[in-house]
């Protein structure tokens, strides 16, 4: 039975388990369950904290984990990361009231306040910088106003927090998050039960970027039109009853979806329709 790490707080834990149900795993129903068995896919789900998932996964009693890079960065544990899924995406960064902080050096003999010590440390070492850091839990931007730190680290997703807090960012950003798939360095790469699980995850990324477009099209227009719709390899084309025209269908990316319906029409294609992909495995 293959043994997941899921977060079980916080921004990750409702999108990781949302993108487990769309990929066809059973999740827990409250969120008071710390483990629960899916007989039918054969994995076991461990709900932990968030920050606790690399450990466990580098221990090698879980298989896999799903967790956010910074905080697998931060944790130092012997685990790597294997696929990123799109969703908590973060920038670290550090910050500070406006005009104190213009570069890294800057932050030379300044106490930083931080959750994140671990790629802290590291960021001020790297730079042989020689600043303070103290370790809060959380809600770090307060930590100026009630004069615990002159300078914080954190991550920055709109900028409400460090706006609220009358801060700003300093200095080029530390590192880029997202949630992300790990395992234990060094984990046999070809694990049957891992792989696929992974694609099923893929299939739900695909599902989620991608739409399927149809339309039809004149036999003269049809290089043109698939130029505009390659699809992922190539698009599938088929004759219609009528002479001289043909069915193309293909897989387009969403965003670009309603630009690419306006361009298809431009051309002289009709009957052009999009529909949602539920499911794939490419
Ligand atoms: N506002 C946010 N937007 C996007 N991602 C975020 C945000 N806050 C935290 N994250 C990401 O979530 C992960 C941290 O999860 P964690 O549950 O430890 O913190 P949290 O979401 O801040 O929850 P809490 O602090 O309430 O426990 C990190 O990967 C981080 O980059
Ligand atoms: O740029 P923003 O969109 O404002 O998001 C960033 C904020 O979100 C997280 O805080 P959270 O609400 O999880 O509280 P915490 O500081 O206690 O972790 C993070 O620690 C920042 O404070
Ligand atoms: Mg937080």
């Amino acid at each position: 039975m293959l043994r997941i790490a899921v977060p079980n707080k916080g921004s990750l834990s409702g999108p990781a388990a949302e993108m487990l149900h769309e990929a066809g795993y059973q999740q827990r129903r409250e969120s008071k369950e710390l483990r629960i068995v899916d007989p039918v896919n054969e994995v076991e789900f461990f709900y932990l904290r968030p920050r606790d998932i690399a450990i466990y996964v580098a221990s090698g009693q879980l298989d896999i984990g799903l967790t956010g890079r910074d905080l697998l960065i931060d944790s130092g544990a012997e685990a790597e990361e294997i696929l990123p899924l799109g969703f908590a995406r973060s920038t670290f960064h550090y910050a500070a009231k406006p005009g104190t902080v213009s570069g890294l050096a800057d932050l030379a003999g300044k106490t930083v306040a931080t959750s994140y010590e671990g790629i802290v440390a590291a960021h001020l070492a790297e730079h042989a910088i020689d600043a303070s850091v103290v370790h809060l839990d959380g809600a770090v931007e307060t930590a100026i106003q009630l004069g615990v730190a002159q300078v914080i680290a954190d991550v920055v997703e709109t900028g409400t927090s460090l706006r609220n807090a009358g801060l700003e960012v300093a200095g080029e950003p530390i590192m880029k998050s997202e949630a992300v798939v790990i395992r234990r360095t060094g984990a046999d790469a070809d694990d049957v039960k891992v792989q696929q699980f992974l694609r099923r995850l893929q299939g739900v990324l695909v599902a989620r970027t991608y739409v399927m477009m149809d339309y039809d099209c004149r036999v003269e227009q049809l290089e043109k039109a698939v130029a505009l719709t390659p699809g992922l390899e190539s698009p599938t084309v088929s004759p219609l009853h009528n002479e001289g025209w043909v069915a193309v269908r293909a897989m387009v990316p969403a965003k670009e979806a309603q630009r690419i319906m306006d361009d298809l029409y431009d051309i002289g294609a009709r009957a052009i329709l999009t529909t949602a992909i539920h499911a794939c495995r490419l």
